[in-house]
């Protein structure tokens, strides 16, 4: 089933007077079934951030339309989009996003306060969670005191402690040397094998491997998929490769 649909997605900036447009989202369609693990690749500009942005609810489609779950985003009420986005989605930054002044384990319980549950079930939600990421022995301490690697596990169970729909990860390797990047997307692996579906921006041709699609957009749209299917790691890279370079190069696409 298709936890995710977006048809005939569309977005123009438009300053404030109207001189300048620009088509960021020109016609984008595709579909992310329940358990999917997609990883979208383009170049700088090619529109990746604004189709995150639209899919995060966080900014409103000029045209066309973004449903999690059949549940169309437009509809949503100013004051409903908060508490939807909470309850559906979990996000990972490449920056982390934690806040300095809390512990690791009071950043991992910060969705469950603005949800506001109870101490003793957040802390038996973040139990497994933090087990299975391997940061147990830190959870006291504050983001300057652990290592980026440690900081985007954080930021992860953060992202899973409401159990959501649709994990989407912005970059999430960005920041990290790359043997915490290799740790991060084995993680991902594992926790999209446990049945969590993820989008993921990336422009890491390793970190894209990690994935079982790969969406390629450039210039507003929708330019290849590839799916891993029985591909190994290397025939996947090298794949992703070829078509990244077909993107940079203006050719046309390899059917
Ligand atoms: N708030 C905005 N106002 C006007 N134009 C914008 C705005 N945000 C993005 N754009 C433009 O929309 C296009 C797509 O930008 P977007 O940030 O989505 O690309 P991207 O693929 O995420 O790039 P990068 O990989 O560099 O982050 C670019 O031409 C960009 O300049």
């Amino acid at each position: 089933m298709a936890i995710l649909e977006v048809e005939h997605l569309k977005k123009t900036y438009t300053t404030r007077l109207g001189s300048n447009r620009v088509e960021a989202l020109k016609d984008v369609n595709f579909t992310v079934e329940r358990g999917e693990f997609v990883a979208i690749m383009g170049e700088s500009g090619s529109g990746k951030t604004t189709l995150l942005n639209l899919l995060a609810a966080l900014d409103k489609p000029t045209g066309g339309q973004v449903r999690l779950n059949g549940k169309n985003l437009g509809e949503l009420k100013e004051k409903e989009i908060a508490g939807f986005r909470r309850e559906n989605l979990g996000f990972v930054f490449q920056d982390f996003n934690l806040l300095d002044t809390f512990s690791l384990r009071d950043n991992i319980y910060l969705p469950l306060v603005l949800e506001g549950k109870k101490y003793e079930e957040m802390s038996l939600r973040a139990e497994p969670i933090a087990k299975k990421l391997g940061i147990t022995q830190i959870l006291n301490k504050y983001p300057y005191e652990v290592s980026g690697g440690q900081k985007q596990r954080a930021a992860v169970a953060r992202a899973l402690i409401t159990n959501p729909e649709l994990v989407l990860a912005d970059e999430p390797s960005g920041a990290l040397d790359s043997h915490a990047a290799d740790g991060l997307m084995k993680l991902f692996g594992e926790i999209n094998e446990e049945g969590q579906t993820i989008v993921m921006v990336t422009h890491s041709v390793k970190a894209a491997c990690s994935a079982k699609g790969v969406l390629f957009i450039k210039d507003g749209e929708v330019f290849h998929q590839l799916y891993r299917g029985s591909l190994g790691r290397d025939e996947m890279y090298q794949k992703i490769s070829d078509t990244l370079t077909i993107l940079a190069t203006g050719g046309e696409r390899d059917e």
